[in-house]
């Protein structure tokens, strides 16, 4: 059974959910699901807007169907070749030989390297600015590269002021029924999955992001059509908002979170009496996390998130654990900045392990690291006690 939904009077949601994949591109897990959105425009040229994923392809299109009421396909544009959206054009183009694909220069040449052909008879390649008419809208291209792949636009309706942003304001999670996001808790329910989706995928390129807000700013948008995740047609600022923080590395929220290592639990006890220490000093909300036992890209969300960081590492071989130093590589990768961290580290006969966490941490932009710290041999006692206060005074004087 095709399942659609109206955007406009003119522009249809097509959008297929897949609630059984386990990681998103293999490496993120999915625990809410996932959704290929793709988009129909019914003028006096029908038009696609994406596809999905191979693994939907059925659903899909049945829905594409739907949604053309008994019309045939006139354009297929092309935002972004990632294969979750990409994957179905050599079907496309089978079922509606006289499609036109509509693309830039590099999205061409990634559809030969991906399918061994361009489709140079049916292709029509666009660039900054250029428009295409359907009739009476009438599509704007405006090149987005590298959010978060170098062939990446977007595509603008001027009639409905619909954005069809690719993987721009997308989020994990399937849709349910409600995929816009006015019909859904969005702050409680969907907010963690579009902060953990930006950060880890699109994190690292936030001055990409920053110039393609500058560009959206210029355009008068109702609604925001993404590839993944809800649309948007109420409160935009929110989500809009939210990209501005994240693409500029400012946190969301003054927080602390509090990382360990631990194999033997000596420096998740320290970790976890630093909490209680802070929380004694009137911090709320702070949140510990076990890095073995949390998914780096959860741990990655709530790093982008809060403005305080503890990292607590045991010595590994006279190295770091390397769980926490598997972190912080993710962390340098995803150009993490602007954070306040404070480090705790653990040994048996020789902890080294704070130097090198706070060497990699120097790496990154714009962190600043306290001075103050902790050292634990094996494990804390009592006596350390001190040593912790005046850690978590360190942390909290930072904090004003
Ligand atoms: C494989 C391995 C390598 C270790 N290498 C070091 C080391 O190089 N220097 C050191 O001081 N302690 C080393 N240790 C000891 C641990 O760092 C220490 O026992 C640990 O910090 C205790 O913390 P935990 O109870 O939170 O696991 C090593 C332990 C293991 C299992």
């Amino acid at each position: 059974m095709y399942n659609i939904r109206k955007v406009t009077d003119d522009i249809t949601w097509i959008g297929v959910s897949d609630r059984r994949l386990a990681l998103f591109e293999n490496i993120f897990p999915i625990k809410r699901g996932v959704s290929y959105n793709s988009y129909v425009l019914l003028d006096e040229q029908t038009v696609l807007f994406d596809t999905v994923d191979a693994s939907v392809a059925g659903q899909f299109f049945e829905n594409l169907e739907a949604a053309l009421e008994g019309r045939s396909l006139d354009y297929l544009i092309v935002n972004h070749m990632e294969p979750d959206h990409c994957a179905m054009i050599g079907d496309i183009v089978r079922r509606y030989p006289a499609v036109k694909i509509v693309g830039n220069t590099k999205t061409f040449g990634m559809m030969n390297q991906f399918f061994g052909t361009d489709f140079s008879e049916r292709s029509v390649v666009v660039k900054e600015g250029d428009t295409l008419s359907a009739g009476k809208h009438t599509l704007h291209f405006v090149m987005a590269p590298m959010v978060h792949w170098p062939e990446a636009m977007v595509t603008y309706d001027d009639v409905d002021k619909v954005l069809f942003s690719a993987d721009g304001f997308g989020s994990f999670g399937a849709l349910n029924g409600n995929v816009f996001a006015d019909e859904v808790d969005f702050d409680r329910d969907w907010l963690d999955d579009a902060r953990r989706y930006y950060t880890n995928i699109v994190g690292k390129y936030g001055a990409s992001v920053q110039t393609l807000l500058k560009k959206a700013a210029g355009l008068e948008i109702a609604v925001i059509c993404p590839l993944h995740g809800p649309i948007w047609r109420e409160n935009l600022s929110y989500i809009l908002e939210k990209y501005q923080k994240w693409s500029t590395y400012e946190a969301e929220d003054q927080a602390v979170v509090i990382m360990y290592a631990s194999m033997y639990g000596n420096t998740a006890s320290a970790a976890d009496a630093l909490a209680g220490a802070l929380a004694v000093r009137g911090v709320k909300k702070i949140a510990v996390y076990d890095v073995s036992n949390a998914h780096v890209s959860e741990l990655i969300s709530e790093i982008f998130r809060a403005s305080h960081l503890v990292f607590a590492a045991p010595t590994y071989n006279a190295g770091i654990y390397p769980v926490m130093e598997n972190l912080l590589s993710d962390m340098k990768a995803l150009a993490v900045q602007k954070k306040t961290v404070a480090v705790m580290e653990n040994g048996t006969w020789a902890p080294t392990a704070a130097k090198q966490v706070k060497e990699k941490i120097s790496e990154m932009k714009d962190m600043t690291i306290l001075d103050t710290g902790l050292t634990i041999k094996s494990a804390m006692h009592a006596d350390q006690k001190a040593e912790l206060d005046a850690l978590a005074d360190a942390i909290v004087n930072s904090m004003v």
